[in-house]
């Protein structure tokens, strides 16, 4: 299964994508967490220490490494099994969960991240999945990286939502957008709930049927964010909540598309 998380800055996207993460790699062989964002570092949610995380090789070297061996390739190009082997190597691992991560941030009026994107492109379209792996995508804030199509080969979108008229909207639009790219099933996931008011917000504002579960707003996570090296602990409702979410993902996306 592959799935990509989305929605406005701040919204709780890479503490829940590296908590699903973890989720699915307890029942899955191999699970592939890809670092869309660069400002996001996945690898940390995991009890990876940041500094590690960020030091790992990013794939846009990888991507000099291919391009080498093809001598050039252009924009867009398809991967083969050799490079995925090479894939393999280049993901830091952790147990079975293998991270790759964009590349880190660029300096003000450097280049654009597109060769970066089309390159993670190429990876979730190709990487050679086993029928059980799954592929989880950190994408960055807001719509503006949908416009560069990277999530195109997802089989669904995940959309973080805390209960704000801005956080809806813009959830909304990034449901518009992903169809407009062919992603057919876009869900969303409710973050950061305090109240039943703020339940019954999003609930009255997002379609019911697409509403996979609503995380409550746990200290835990404002704490672990202030810890280097520190996850989400198992015990705690984060964890819980996005357990029964990754199982109703299950009935509804499947393996079906790998
Ligand atoms: N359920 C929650 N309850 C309380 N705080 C939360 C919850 N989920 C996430 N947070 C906190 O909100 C902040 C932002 O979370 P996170 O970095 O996961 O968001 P993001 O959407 O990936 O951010 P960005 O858009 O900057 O990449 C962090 O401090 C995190 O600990």
């Amino acid at each position: 299964m592959k799935l990509a998380i989305s929605g406005k800055g701040g919204v709780g996207k890479t503490t829940i994508a590296s908590t699903l993460v973890r989720i699915f790699a307890e029942d899955h062989p191999r699970v592939f967490a890809i670092d869309a964002d660069p400002d996001a570092c996945l690898a940390q949610g995991v009890g990876i220490e940041r500094q590690v995380a960020q030091e790992h090789r990013p794939v846009i070297e990888l991507k000099e490494i291919i391009d080498a061996k093809n001598a050039g390739g252009g924009a867009f190009f398809t991967l083969n099994p050799d490079v995925d082997e090479i894939l393999e190597e280049y993901c830091l691992k952790k147990d079975n969960i293998n991270f790759l991560r964009m590349g880190g941030l660029k300096k003000g009026g450097e280049a654009c991240y597109c060769k970066e994107n089309s390159f993670l492109n190429s990876v979730v379209n190709s990487l050679l999945l086993d029928r059980n792996d799954v592929v989880i995508l950190d994408m960055g804030a807001g719509i503006e990286h949908l416009s560069r199509g990277t999530a195109r080969g997802v089989d669904a979108m995940l959309v973080v939502v805390e209960p704000s008229l801005n956080s809806v909207g813009t959830a909304l639009q990034v449901k518009k957008m992903s169809e407009d790219l062919g992603i057919n099933r876009v869900y969303f996931i409710g973050n950061k709930v305090r109240t039943e008011k703020e339940k019954e917000f999003l609930s009255s504002k997002l379609p019911q049927d697409l509403l996979l579960g609503i995380i409550p707003y746990d200290d835990e996570a404002v704490d672990t964010a202030m810890e280097d090296g520190v996850a989400i602990s198992p015990q705690g409702i984060i964890y819980k909540t996005l357990k029964e979410i990754k199982k109703r993902l299950e009935e509804e996306v499947g393996n079906r598309d790998i």
